[in-house]
């Protein structure tokens, strides 16, 4: 069984609400052409999640079968962070846009649809839960009463009492990556840490 087919496995199980295929081949080995084969695989709304730099990336996206793309504030300008989500949503492409620090709320703008705090600092790669416990307040002012972007917590999460706590922060949207790919059967993963995250809500 393909790689792809192992992981997207899991959403015949409708556990997941979506689905992130990494498409950046120079730092993380991914291509187009996996988010292709994914959106032949499975019918959960896609993520295309790299490093958009430029407009034709969100074409792309597009074309590939995307519902939504990541925006990384860390490397665009506020400018940019609005324009790409114009346009993104011209495309009919969801947004989320992720920031890591307090001061890359500055990219905020009215086109985005999911704030994501990355606990991962990209410069680093170290991974810390907490900095979305410290994003928690100001998020929570920026998302408001909940008219606002969907707030999501990235990275680094791998147990469902932390998702039971973020939840308690104000999150409601969980990115999370490694916690599955390193089992062996990642959608058996996902189903048990759901059955687990019910069995932990309070
Ligand atoms: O594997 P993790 O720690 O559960 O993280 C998932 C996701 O948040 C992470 O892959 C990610 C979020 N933003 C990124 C930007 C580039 C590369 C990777 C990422």
């Amino acid at each position: 069984m393909d790689i792809l087919e192992t992981i997207t496995a899991n959403t015949r199980r409708e556990v997941a609400s979506a689905c992130s295929v990494l498409t950046d081949g120079e730092f993380f080995g991914g291509t187009l052409e996996d988010l292709k084969q994914a959106r032949r695989l499975v019918r959960l709304p896609l993520l295309r999640k790299d490093f958009v730099v430029d407009e034709y990336q969100l074409y792309q996206a597009r074309a590939a079968g995307a519902a939504a793309v990541l925006l990384i504030a860390a490397v665009l300008s506020p400018d940019e962070c609005r324009r790409f989500a114009r346009t993104a949503h011209e495309l009919e492409l969801e947004v989320l846009l992720e920031v890591h620090t307090p001061s890359e709320l500055s990219r905020l703008n009215g086109y985005v649809d999911m704030l994501g705090v990355n606990n991962r600092d990209l410069g680093t790669f170290h991974t810390d839960v907490e900095n979305s416990f410290r994003m928690a307040d100001l998020l929570r002012r920026e998302v408001g009463g909940g008219a606002g972007p969907l707030p999501v917590s990235e990275s680094g999460v791998s147990d469902p009492e932390t998702v039971v706590r973020l939840r308690e922060a104000g999150f409601r949207g969980f990115l999370m990556g490694e916690a599955f790919m390193k089992s062996g059967d990642p959608g058996c993963a996902l189903a048990e840490f759901i059955a687990r995250l019910k069995e932990a809500r309070p």
